[in-house]
């Protein structure tokens, strides 16, 4: 079966002042990846709460919200309440994860575990059970813009084949440096939504950049 590759466009590499209109320019994405940093788990702060309620009323696609801030047990409800898609917390910053899993999905929404670069897989394996999407890091979190980390494709071979195998049950994302020069690499290693800031709105077309880079992860993803 030909697999269909999800393409979440990160905004923070759009216009913040612009955000509706950035949205509508790639309204034929799958997801809409918002990256939320407080300063303290990364070393930048970006939006909250109350910007994502309004993308929320500005867009139709499915928000996939990317926490990188410290105490997610006590935050990432908010976005699950308010009506975001995809939750994903870092597993570097949970205390509970697995308690937020079942609380994110109590909410409503997808729970989501991120593992930065150098977090291996293995200890995560079960706690992964309770999860709908695994976001492997290619760089580490804080800004747009920079060189993809191949070593981490080890990380998304190991998760695929985790899936594949009836292991788990889960979306494998990554993030990070993804572009028309190393989409392919992350199609073959298994990976199901690539989430692509600058290399979208950096576009002159960002629609267009979208469809390509699903055209490139189509052709390279092994059929599944
Ligand atoms: O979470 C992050 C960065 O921490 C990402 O979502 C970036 O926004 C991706 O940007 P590009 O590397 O694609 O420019």
């Amino acid at each position: 079966m030909v697999h269909q590759p999800m393409i979440a466009p990160s905004i923070l590499s759009a216009d913040f002042a612009r955000l509706a209109e950035e949205a509508a320019a790639v309204s034929g994405a799958d997801w809409l990846h918002v990256d939320v940093m407080d300063a303290h788990f990364v070393p930048n702060l970006t939006i909250g709460l109350p910007v994502v309620k309004s993308l929320l009323r500005a867009t139709d696609i499915p928000l996939d919200c990317h926490l990188m801030i410290e105490d997610p047990d006590r935050w990432a409800i908010g976005y699950a309440e308010a009506g975001a898609y995809n939750v994903t917390v870092h597993a570097e910053a949970a205390a509970d994860p697995v308690q937020l899993a079942k609380n994110l999905r109590a909410a409503g929404a997808k729970a989501g575990l991120s593992l930065k670069p150098g977090t291996p897989i293995e200890p995560y394996v079960d706690v992964l059970k309770h999860y709908d999407t695994l976001l492997v890091m290619s760089v580490e979190p804080g800004f747009g813009g920079q060189k993809f980390m191949a070593d981490v494709l080890d990380k998304a071979r190991t998760a695929r084949r985790l899936v594949d195998t009836g292991h788990l049950r889960l979306v494998v994302e990554i993030d990070g440096g993804i572009n028309a020069d190393t989409i392919e690499q992350a199609a073959e290693a298994g990976v199901d939504c690539f989430v692509a800031g600058s290399a979208v709105y950096d576009a002159t077309d960002p629609g267009q950049a979208v469809a390509r880079l699903r055209a490139q992860a189509a052709q390279a993803s092994p059929a599944r």
